[in-house]
């Protein structure tokens, strides 16, 4: 399974780095679904003179919480998350609740340029044969409770 779809997000010291990073890598991204938090999408829309990327709310307004319910939904292939080390953000329970549905279904994340970097420039982002282990909550969903 190639990479079709990708959510991008970034907080606002990272904003620039994620923009000028996708900038430069226009031309992979061109074939790709996009997904983005509101302003990290409308930043994006701009410089890469899209308008076909999916913006969902702000971060701090839902917008974390609307891009994990994509992963979960399987609607989203790969998560680059520009989050900041070193600033607290008002959302932190958001941001935790996105990185914790993004490992739980198995999806690539890159939290940072050189990461991203090598996921973007990855075979496995254009080979159909690449199948990634779709993870099997059947024990968990069919668990005796009583
Ligand atoms: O806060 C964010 C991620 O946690 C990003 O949200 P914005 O792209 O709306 O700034």
């Amino acid at each position: 399974m190639a990479v079709r779809s990708v959510a991008l997000v970034a907080h606002d010291n990272k904003k620039q780095e994620l923009v000028e990073w996708a900038d430069e890598n226009r031309a992979r991204f061109a074939p790709l679904r996009l997904y983005a938090t509101g302003t990290t999408g409308r930043l994006l829309s701009e410089r890469l003179a899209r308008d076909d990327i999916h913006k969902l709310l702000s971060g701090p307004l839902g917008g974390d919480q609307q891009i994990g319910a994509k992963i979960a939904e399987g609607e989203i292939d790969l998560l680059v998350f520009f989050w900041d080390p070193l600033e607290p953000q008002p959302h932190d329970p958001d941001i935790k609740a996105l990185l914790r549905i993004a490992a739980l279904w198995n999806i690539p994340v890159a939290c940072n340029r050189a990461s991203a970097e090598f996921i973007l420039s990855s075979p496995c982002m254009t080979d159909e044969q690449h199948q990634p282990v779709k993870p099997d909550f059947s024990d968990y969903t069919g668990r005796k409770v009583s």
